[in-house]
């Protein structure tokens, strides 16, 4: 991708931005809403988040929406990715209890989306579980798998003639280990057992919509169902063999453990994992594996079900065996491992973020060999700043890793779409609004919670506008404008 070759995306290339709807919606208790685990947490522990600014107004989308709409018009996008707060369109999350006027929301964005030709690509879940359901154990209760299909179902309901491309999940690895095995996300569980129940409740939650979808709507509306998986990518530290040993640990309890069900061959959890798990549950007097098992039925359910795989890269890690010991038993003591990234490599204003666009290459190729070429949509890809217009570091990131992507591609990568993260600045999750992800500034303090181009949008708006990565290309100024984009019109649903 250092090469001189010009390269460009195809025609049929789609570009998308992306948000969810806690970290940018707001009115989190407007119009009937219930509440979520991040509107708990938040509230709870206050003190948890950076900069004290939480998902209650966010850069309100709520209200705003129009405007969002109309800055996807401005980049000249095909699709905006977004997801649904179930707790706005079912307060407690269960089937009997549908709030119209949640839904009404949804409704409304999603047409003014496609009256211009923005295809929606809508998440059906974003991290923000409805609190009444974590009250009954959350994702830890295998109940959950067919809450998640109701919802799902009702949700598919509506929209299935609107909507044609669908995430069943965003990144069951931040659900489950920082938010049962960890503190670091809500609800903030904090117990390696839990983790484990709740990735296999979420990956057959997974499934069970995605054969919803197959088996009632699919032959109708023909849309296309996938899941968002973090796949950034793990490097040895050096090429030794016991960090080769060490990487091979950390790909399958980081990637594997969410990609071999659905997209492997065999199914099921990595060997791997199964092995050094259940060694260690035995060592620790557990009377059964803390990774539950998939029966042949489940196997079976999650084998093949996805139409593409939502690719969610930013960085990569370097990797080395463990020369800590860490409390046992946790997710850091089963992996083993210790992460770093390279001195060399730019840094963004989040602490694990680094810039370093040959591992989406080799991420790439990785799935290609063990996955056997799936179909890919970067489903997010960003870059933290501080806030700002003149977002050089956000710029470059992203023709760097456009330019390793393009490499991948020409190596036969399947990919059909990139997302960038975020269309506008949002609530980092606990760091609050002190790490900006948008292409579009949001000012926080401003009563309307005002939005402005970076420069990364114009130099994306260019990118999208000639498929190709100009280094050398520079806005006059930063002024953004809606051009009329007739290529759109061909759009197509099929992958
Ligand atoms: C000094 C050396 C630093 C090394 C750090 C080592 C720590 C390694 C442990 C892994 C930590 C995981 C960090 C990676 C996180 C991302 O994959 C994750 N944040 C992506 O989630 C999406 O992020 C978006 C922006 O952060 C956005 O919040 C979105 O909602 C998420 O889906």
């Amino acid at each position: 991708y250092s090469d001189t070759k010009k390269r460009k995306f195809p025609e049929n290339f789609l570009f998308g931005a992306a948000t969810s709807a806690y970290q940018v919606e707001g009115g989190w208790e407007d119009d009937g809403k219930g509440e979520s685990i991040w509107d708990r947490f938040a509230h709870k522990h206050p003190e948890a988040i950076v900069d004290g600014r939480n998902g209650d107004v966010a850069s309100d989308s709520y209200h705003n929406w129009r405007r969002d709409v109309e800055m996807l018009r401005e980049l000249g996008v095909d699709f905006y990715r977004f997801s649904i707060s179930w707790p706005r369109v079912l307060p407690n999350g269960f089937e009997n209890n549908i709030n119209e006027n949640g839904f009404k929301y949804y409704d409304d964005l999603i047409d003014e989306l496609l009256k211009h030709s923005i295809q929606p690509m809508v998440t059906l879940y974003h991290f923000d579980l409805p609190q009444e359901l974590q009250d009954l154990g959350g994702w830890t209760n295998p109940l959950s798998v067919n809450w998640f299909e109701e919802y799902a179902r009702i949700v598919f309901k509506r929209y299935a003639e609107k909507v044609k491309f669908w995430i069943t999940i965003n990144q069951p690895n931040t659900i489950c280990v920082e938010g049962y095995g960890s503190k670091a996300m809500a609800p903030a569980i904090n117990s390696i057992d839990s983790a484990y129940e709740c990735v296999k409740n979420v990956m057959l939650a997974h499934a069970k919509a995605y054969d919803v979808y197959k088996k009632e709507f699919k032959k109708k509306h023909e849309g296309n169902v996938g899941i968002a998986i973090a796949v950034n990518w793990y490097d040895p530290i050096t090429n030794s063999t016991e960090n080769a040993e060490a990487v091979e640990k950390a790909r399958a309890f980081q990637l594997g453990l969410y990609l071999d069900p659905i997209f492997s061959k065999e199914g099921n959890f990595p060997v791997l994992v199964r092995k050094i798990v259940d060694k260690k549950s035995q060592e620790q007097g557990y009377s059964t594996s803390r990774l539950p098992k998939l029966s042949f039925q489940e196997i079976q359910l999650l084998k093949g079900s996805a139409d593409f795989l939502g690719m969610n890269h930013y960085t990569t890690f370097l990797v080395k065996p463990s020369q800590q010991k860490y409390p046992s038993p946790s997710f850091e003591d089963d992996v083993g491992v210790e992460y770093s990234q390279g001195e060399q490599w730019t840094k963004a204003k989040s602490s694990w973020l680094r810039s370093a666009p040959y591992g989406l290459y080799k991420a790439c190729i990785y799935l290609n060999l063990n996955y056997d070429y799936p179909k890919i949509i970067i489903t997010e890809h960003g870059w933290s700043s501080d806030p700002g217009l003149r977002d050089s570091s956000r710029v470059d990131n992203l023709r760097g890793y456009f330019g390793a992507l393009l490499l991948a591609m020409e190596d036969a990568t399947q990919v059909v779409g990139y997302t960038a993260w975020s269309l506008m600045d949002n609530v980092e999750w606990t760091a609050g609004t002190s790490e900006r992800f948008g292409l579009y500034e949001v000012d926080f303090e401003s009563e309307n919670k005002t939005r402005k181009a970076r420069l990364s949008a114009l130099v994306l708006k260019n990118i999208i506008e000639t498929r190709e990565v100009n280094l050398d290309w520079k806005p006059k100024n930063l002024k953004i404008h809606i051009t009329k984009n007739d290529k759109k019109n061909n759009y197509k649903a099929e992958l």
